[in-house]
């Protein structure tokens, strides 16, 4: 990974956007749109610029930049026509430890700007590196036309709803099955206003689960992590605990390929055969997922042979 992706708050925080023209007042609209506080320095503005002006949504400097410019900001961008004098700001920058981008200069970005999907509060930033702009432009229109309107406003219902789910539910895990259970019903998914989704969170709410038990799962891998099968990728991104085999060098570096793909936070364990059906099983009375990643026909016959009570999935 070339570049950390994280999202910054720079609500009421000095920005400083260094010209004033095309390539400036779209910095700007991003940056006003995350309530930051933001500077323009240029000797000309365009008409957006100047009509943000004049409404009091930026403040300006008329003048060619300067390094005493460089104040109190948290961060610089950089939008002029003169490579030389970009360059400069950069060194300025770097100098005095600020954030600083130049537009379409990725050699002197201390970070750069990814492809937005906002449906907020739920966001979605994408990047190639710098190495494809119209590639993710390309991801992100094929993913905006995925994704439902009605995802903002989930999202924000469901920030509203976390402390009652937290006092409801002890435990992180039942917490998490709650969430994934709504998420993943048919009401949620059709809901178009707030009350219908007030209505299934307080029918969900008091309606537990039947079946409280967890499961296991047994998943045979196959060559390539791109053949995996959706069902098995589900089900590992769901799962509480992973457990692998692991035989052999090449073998392993190939699982770990796969158990990357799994929930962030499961928790991940080599399998020791000899404890494997008491470690799998008392998880699964903990009302947990376990997955059981597999390698080889020959494990996999095995242990669905062994053990009765399995879900598998080939
Ligand atoms: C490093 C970075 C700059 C930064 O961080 O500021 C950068 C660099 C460069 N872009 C160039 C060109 C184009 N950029 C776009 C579009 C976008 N470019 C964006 C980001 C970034 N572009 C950052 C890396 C992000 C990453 O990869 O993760 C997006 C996401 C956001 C935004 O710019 O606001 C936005 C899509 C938004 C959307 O629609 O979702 C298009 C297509 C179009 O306009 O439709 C073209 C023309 C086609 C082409 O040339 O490829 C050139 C060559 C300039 C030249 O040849 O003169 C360079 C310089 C170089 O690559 O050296
Ligand atoms: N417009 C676009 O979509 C794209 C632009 N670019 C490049 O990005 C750069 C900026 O593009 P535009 O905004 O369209 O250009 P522009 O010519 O509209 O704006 C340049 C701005 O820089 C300011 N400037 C010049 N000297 C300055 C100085 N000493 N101090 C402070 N500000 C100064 C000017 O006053 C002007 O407002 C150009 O190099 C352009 O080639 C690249 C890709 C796309």
């Amino acid at each position: 990974m070339q570049y950390l992706p994280i999202f910054m708050d720079v609500n009421d925080k000095n920005v400083l956007v260094v010209g004033g023209g095309e390539v400036a007042s779209r910095k700007v609209d991003l940056l006003l749109s995350a309530s930051a506080k933001v500077t323009v320095l240029s000797p000309r503005l365009n008409d957006t610029l100047q009509r943000y002006r004049d409404d009091a949504k930026i403040t300006v400097i008329i003048d060619g930049y300067h390094r005493d410019y460089l104040g109190h900001y948290v961060m610089v961008w950089v939008t002029t026509d003169n490579t030389l004098l970009n360059k400069q700001v950069w060194q300025d920058c770097c100098e005095r430890n600020l954030l600083v981008n130049v537009a379409d200069q990725p050699e002197l970005c201390e970070f750069i700007t990814p492809s937005i999907i906002d449906r907020s509060p739920l966001q979605i930033a994408i990047s190639s590196g710098g190495l494809s702009p119209v590639l993710i432009r390309y991801v992100r229109e094929k993913l905006e036309a995925l994704l439902p309107e009605t995802l903002g406003p989930l999202g924000a219902f469901a920030g509203e709803q976390r402390e009652r789910v937290k006092q409801q539910f002890s435990s992180v895990t039942e917490r998490r099955r709650f969430w994934e259970r709504f998420f993943s019903s048919k009401a949620v998914m059709l809901a178009t206003d707030k009350g219908q989704l007030q209505q299934e969170f307080d029918l969900q709410l008091t309606t537990p689960e039947s079946d409280v038990d967890g499961d296991i799962y047994l998943i045979k891998l196959p060559d390539e992590t791109d053949l995996l099968r959706l069902r098995s990728l589900r089900l590992m991104q769901q799962a509480d605990v992973i457990l692998y085999v692991e035989d052999g060098d090449d073998c392993n570096e190939r699982i770990a390929d796969f158990v990357e793909l799994c929930r962030r936070d499961a928790e991940r364990y080599p399998l020791l055969s000899a404890d494997f059906s008491t470690q799998a099983q008392a998880r699964k009375q903990q009302g947990e997922r376990v997955c059981v990643l597999i390698n080889s026909t020959a494990q996999f016959e095995t242990l669905t042979n062994t053990l009765d009570a399995i879900s598998v999935v080939a």
